[in-house]
């Protein structure tokens, strides 16, 4: 049995770090794991701009511990009135990519876009200056079921945008069906994929069956577990078109525990134990490292980090809380036995 893993530093390409004193917990919790994070754009108001999305990697940078090294990479959030211009700032700013949220589909999405039509200028101009669209793969269209819209997003969408910009480079984010891996397998190298720990771990019985769990709540929703294991197999395939993206979401307890709660995880504090837990399930630990430290870097065309982590088989546990602001955020997996730890 192997008791130690070590690993290129990961990266984590898909993170909600939130704002102000909310920054206090999160930047350190993806800092303690990630050299690298794709840093999620949904604030309230979003962060339209390049200069807006600078100053907020500047309070960003203020609280990463200073024996850690952590790289936010700011996005650029689509809406219908995003101009060409606007896009050649950002590819000129340093800005990473740029996010399509179907209007209404989650989380802080009011401002997105109802129709990616809409956003042929930018779209146009994002596929010349080669900055990747980053989407959120749910069809808003009223009447469909929640099950459904992800491969709904997939036919009705994704498929026609593919074509109409065929240079375009696109990570489908947080994926959650067996739909999804298909589609991405089949299309071309510029599409690829993020894949949380959560839907590796977890299926819809988790959430719903025996009483309903709030803190199991996301979206895209968790699926099935035909689904979960689908996920499994391409995040642990080796294929590089799948890669690393926790979708770390924290919402303060009391949003959470609401009779409209919010959705989203905060699974950055133990985010990499988790992931080596789920590949250790699938008995595929050798392919963690391309997973959580090659393939995402690889595909943003970024180097690989130069130096190594280590995970130890290890029993510990993470608090049930951590500070929030004026409430607490609780992790997922509080209080109750992690396999692996991280030791530097
Ligand atoms: N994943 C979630 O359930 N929530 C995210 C938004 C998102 O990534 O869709 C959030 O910002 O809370
Ligand atoms: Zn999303
Ligand atoms: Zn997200």
């Amino acid at each position: 049995m192997v008791d130690e893993i070590i690993l290129t530093q990961p990266d984590d390409w898909h993170v909600h770090l939130r704002d102000g004193a909310q920054l206090a917990t999160t930047v350190p919790s993806s800092a303690r794991s990630f050299g690298r994070a794709i840093v999620m754009p949904n604030l309230n108001p979003p962060v339209t701009t390049t200069p807006s999305a600078l100053a907020y990697r500047t309070r960003i940078l203020q609280h990463v511990p200073p024996s850690r090294v952590f790289e936010p990479l700011m996005t650029l959030y689509l809406t219908e009135t995003t101009t060409g211009h606007e896009i050649e700032r950002a590819a000129a700013g340093a800005i990473s990519g740029v996010k399509l949220y179907p209007a209404t589909a989650t989380t802080h999405s009011e401002a997105g876009v109802s129709d990616w039509r809409c956003c042929d200028e930018a779209l146009a101009c994002m596929q010349e200056q080669g900055l990747p669209l980053l989407i959120h793969g749910e069809a808003i269209t009223p009447g469909i079921d929640i099950f459904d819209r992800e491969a709904v997003f997939l036919e009705r969408e994704l498929e026609p945008l593919l074509q109409r910009y065929p240079r375009l480079k696109i990570v489908l984010e947080h994926i959650t069906t067996a739909a999804a891996v298909e589609f991405v397998r089949q299309a071309p190298p510029r599409l690829a994929a993020t894949i949380t720990a959560h839907h590796l771990l977890l299926n819809r019985n988790d959430l719903l069956l025996g009483g309903l769990r709030p803190h199991y709540y996301c979206l895209p929703v968790l699926k099935r577990e035909r689904d979960r294991e689908a996920l499994l197999e391409a995040a642990s395939s080796g294929s590089p078109k799948f890669f690393l993206g926790t979708d770390s979401a924290p919402h303060a307890r009391s949003a959470k525990e609401n009779a409209s709660g919010c959705a989203g995880i905060f699974t950055a504090p133990a985010a990499l134990e988790l992931y080596t837990e789920a590949f250790e399930q699938a008995g595929c630990l050798s392919r963690l490292e391309g997973f959580a430290s090659h393939f995402g870097a690889d595909f943003y065309g970024l180097p690989r980090n130069p130096n190594t982590i280590r995970l130890r088989r290890e029993s510990w546990s993470l608090p049930a809380t951590y500070p929030y602001g004026q409430d607490v955020v609780i992790p997922l997996r509080a209080t109750s036995a992690l396999r692996w730890r991280l030791i530097c």
